[in-house]
């Protein structure tokens, strides 16, 4: 039953018409939300009231968040004739073998914006110099170093990657606005558009990449990627001598994705094969009669669960680092009743109690698995990214610890494809995982976009260099609008947000008002969702803002609920019992490098987890039990 809220009182008058789709119950529970963030409190409430407020949210989002935007008719298959991950993502969804397999279709998680303006209003140069490039470098801080900003790079090369066009678009910074860009023009490839036939979104495009959390950011994305990279015995991976990846004739790596790749986000890809080819030493030993094929299925469903465990339950937690946001995320893999009781009795009580890994059916709320363009658009964050990395001194100097010193400050650009490879094998795994461990990441907000990266030499797919150029601040912002994807306001309207109505809603900080209004005068719907993004004043403890994080809500939880390999098929029959009990065991990346490195981070890190500064202290112990904790 719909019901219309028109004439409701507290509804704010600019929210966008999905509320009136909704049904009353629906509705009763938008009050809720709508009513908590009209006093902008849900992360100032007590733990369980916190996920209460989040319960609701993702419960609307499901339900009113998520659009089919066409493509995809595949058949019914034997599932247990399937019981591990293919090659191209094909043959995890129960009942239609193509649904989230390499080369289908973006989904949404709104319609396309309904606003009309054009592809250059304002001019994509403008925003870009006069909002996006960096200023002098801003650092997040202790919370988040360098490892997890590769780590991001390595889950987005994982999940997505939109298909190109073979036509080109030029950009040119029109007169007066040249002196801020370093290239006065480019020219780059539009992105490859297809009509769906779909009522939500009447064009689409294409992800070349598997949307599951497969891993085929080491494996590959189809029998050609698996090919190069697996070397057909005892079901390992190439990897070479030193521990690093191999590389071809050409000086490539020989890796899952090699697109756009440096040096931290290769040394991620081989400490993940290095991790796949022990999970095979060990099936080995545990199940001799398993063929090469055998170990390396079992191994591959083991890694990528234990890639999807760290990002859950490690990365994530530091990322929005709160007690409310440590229980959600703990919650969304293990249930509100914890670890002890799950690995007691495993799944039995559903989503909630229990988790959604290991639920019984996977559970897509009637709408195709895939990733979404507002997916791809919040994790435009390549702000992350700094200027040079700074390389530390690991000779031991005695038992206490000690912050490794500087040795060198590496500018980004050498750190970069193939020069970058040749960089890392003189450096070497354990020095450059522990510098970038050392090493603060950007923080995500205006004015801190590389400049390095406003004129890069970006790869093909196969990992080649392009032969001119590009200047990525300006071909972030022309993408969003290319794609159709909402501008800031819309976006957050169509999030069930309050919008903004003038600037100073949205910000307190003047020089921030007075660079908006330059660039978008007093048109606050024209602001680029990357520069709201960008902008938005942060939650404390979180690294990203409030709007992005809410995208995250619903999409981290639909990566593995609707997931065969996280849900029917996370058991010893699929996994093996050796491979379960490897995932259940693994709770952090810190537990991945002592199995690779057993001395590295007794040795250099003091921090708590692996993805913040390594010289910080660890979090204090809190003896109030999670969910009962108070307002922060
Ligand atoms: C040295 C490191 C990196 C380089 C050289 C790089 C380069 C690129 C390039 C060339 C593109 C394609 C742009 C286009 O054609 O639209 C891209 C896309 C993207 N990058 Fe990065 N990137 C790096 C790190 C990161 C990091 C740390 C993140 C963090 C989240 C990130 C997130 C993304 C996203 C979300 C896209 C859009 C993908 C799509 O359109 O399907 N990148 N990057």
């Amino acid at each position: 039953m719909a019901f219309t809220v028109f004439s409701a009182p507290f509804i704010h008058p600019q929210l966008h018409p999905i509320v009136v789709r909704m049904t009353l119950f629906d509705t009763m529970l938008f009050y809720v939300i709508h009513l908590v963030d009209k006093f902008g409190s849900w992360h100032r409430l007590p733990v369980l009231l916190g996920l209460a407020y989040l319960g609701i949210r993702r419960h609307l989002h499901n339900r009113y968040n998520l659009l089919h935007a066409g493509g995809v008719n595949g058949h019914k298959y034997d599932t247990k004739e399937y019981a591990y991950r293919t090659p191209a993502g094909m043959c995890n969804h129960p009942t239609d073998h193509l649904i989230g397999s390499q080369g289908t279709s973006f989904g949404r998680n709104m319609p396309p914006t309904a606003l009309d303006y054009g592809l250059l209003d304002p001019h994509p140069t403008l925003v870009a110099s006069k909002l996006l490039a960096r200023k002098n470098f801003k650092e997040v801080g202790k919370q988040f170093n360098m490892i997890a900003c590769s780590w991001i790079q390595f889950m987005i090369h994982d999940w997505i990657d939109h298909l190109e066009d073979t036509e080109q678009v030029e950009i040119r910074a029109p007169d007066g606005y040249s002196s801020g860009c370093p290239l006065k023009s480019f020219k780059f490839f539009k992105t490859k558009k297809f009509k769906t036939g779909s009522s939500c979104a009447k064009f689409g495009f294409l992800n070349t990449r598997t949307p599951w959390w497969d891993g085929s950011v080491i494996y590959g994305n189809n029998e050609k990627g698996l090919r190069r990279v697996r070397t057909f015995k005892d079901g390992k991976l190439k990897i070479s001598e030193h521990g690093l990846l191999e590389h071809d004739e050409k000086g490539i790596p020989i890796s899952g994705d090699v697109r756009n790749c440096w040096a931290g986000f290769s040394l991620m890809q081989a400490l993940f094969v290095k991790e796949h080819n022990a999970v095979c030493d060990v099936l080995k030993e545990h199940y001799p009669d398993f063929d090469d094929e055998q170990l390396y299925r079992h191994a591959r469903l083991v890694t990528s669960a234990v890639i999807a465990k760290i990002h859950t339950i490690d990365w994530t937690v530091e990322l929005l680092k709160t007690d409310t946001l440590l229980a959600g995320m703990r919650i969304n893999w293990y249930g509100f009743l914890g670890k002890k009781f799950k690995d007691l009795f495993g799944n039995i009580c559903g989503p909630i109690f229990s988790g959604l890994v290991g639920l019984r059916k996977p559970i897509d709320h009637g709408v195709p698995y895939s990733l979404t363009e507002e997916f791809v658009s919040v994790y435009r964050m390549h702000t992350m990214l700094p200027d040079e990395i700074v390389l530390r001194d690991i000779k031991p100097t005695g038992e206490e610890y000690k912050c490794p010193p500087v040795v060198e400050k590496v500018p980004m650009r050498e750190m970069l494809g193939k020069e970058g490879e040749r960089r890392l094998s003189n450096i070497g795994m354990e020095q450059m995982l522990v510098s970038m461990g050392h090493q603060s990441c950007g923080e995500v907000t205006l004015w801190n976009y590389p400049t390095w990266l406003r004129n890069l030499i970006a790869h093909d797919i196969n990992g080649e260099d392009r032969p001119d150029p590009v200047d990525m601040a300006i071909m972030e912002v022309y993408r969003d609008r290319e794609r159709g994807v909402a501008r800031y306001n819309e976006f957050r309207r169509n999030l069930l947000m309050i919008p903004i109505s003038k600037w100073e809603d949205f910000t307190d900080d003047e020089e921030v008002i007075e660079a908006l209004k330059e660039v978008y005068e007093d048109d606050v719907e024209k602001m680029d969702l990357i520069v709201g993004l960008h902008a938005e004043k942060k939650i404390r403890g979180f690294a990203i803002s409030e709007t992005a994080f809410f995208i995250f809500l619903v999409m981290a939880s639909r990566r593995l609920e609707a997931d065969r390999f996280f849900t029917t098929n996370f058991n010893s029959r699929t996994y093996t019992d050796e491979g379960l009990e490897w995932v259940n065991k693994t709770e952090t990346l810190k537990d991945v490098i002592d199995r690779h490195f057993p001395e590295m981070t007794e040795k250099w890190m003091r921090s708590s987890s692996a993805f913040s500064v390594w010289d910080s202290m660890s979090d204090s112990t809190n003896y109030i039990p999670l969910y009962l904790r108070p307002a922060p």
